[in-house]
């Protein structure tokens, strides 16, 4: 998987800086995420106490990812990793049905960035080899993805443990990111 992954990632990315934030609530499986895509070494660094990221650089490609439920004071340090995003993956905890509805307010909020509101959004539906899974489609419905802009998302489930579904949801961003650039 992650000999796929960097194949058609060093072709698409070759040539200019891009970024791709990979966000959700704590414990929704980002950081399973960032490893399993074999990118690279996961760097992490903490800005300001509570609050911590982690970043792989990949060619022209940097993969940020951070936890989005944190406290309000932190936000403000979100800003200055969103320049040159085009990319984000929105990462779901699909058996966490208590906080389907804090994920989409955070995904919502995160979407009305100025900044942000061009880039091309994936969502992985993770955890799906759990049997308590919500289905995709009843994700869409709660995420409110229908209401989104353009058309420019994809939902996927996925399975960051074993890796099934990443491939999926990467390579379309990755082909979204690499039409644009045309
Ligand atoms: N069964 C199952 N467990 C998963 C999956 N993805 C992640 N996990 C587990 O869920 C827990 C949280 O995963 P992390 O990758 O640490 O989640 P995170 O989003 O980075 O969480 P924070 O760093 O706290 O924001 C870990 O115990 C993972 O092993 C999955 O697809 N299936
Ligand atoms: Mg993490």
């Amino acid at each position: 998987m992650g000999l796929v992954i960097s194949r058609f990632m060093k072709m698409l990315y070759a040539k200019k800086q891009t970024r791709i934030l990979i966000v959700g609530l704590d414990g929704a499986g980002k950081t399973t995420i960032l490893h399993k895509l074999k990118l690279g070494e996961v760097v992490i660094t903490t800005p300001a106490s509570g609050f911590t990221v982690e970043t792989v650089e990949y060619n022209n490609v940097i993969f940020t990812a951070w936890d989005v439920g944190g406290p309000d004071k932190i936000r403000a340090l979100w800003r200055q990793y969103y320049q040159n995003t085009e990319g984000i993956v929105f990462v779901v905890d699909s058996i966490d049905r208590e906080r389907i509805s804090k994920a989409k307010d955070e995904l919502h909020r995160l979407l009305s960035e100025d900044e942000l509101r061009d880039a091309a959004l994936v969502v992985f539906a993770n955890k799906h080899d759990l049997s308590r899974a919500m289905s995709v489609s009843e994700i869409t419905d709660k995420l409110g993805l229908h209401s989104l802009r353009q058309g420019r998302w994809y939902i996927h489930s996925s399975s960051a443990t074993d890796g099934q579904g990443l491939f999926e949801g990467m390579d379309w961003l990755s082909s979204v990111i690499a039409s644009k650039a045309k």
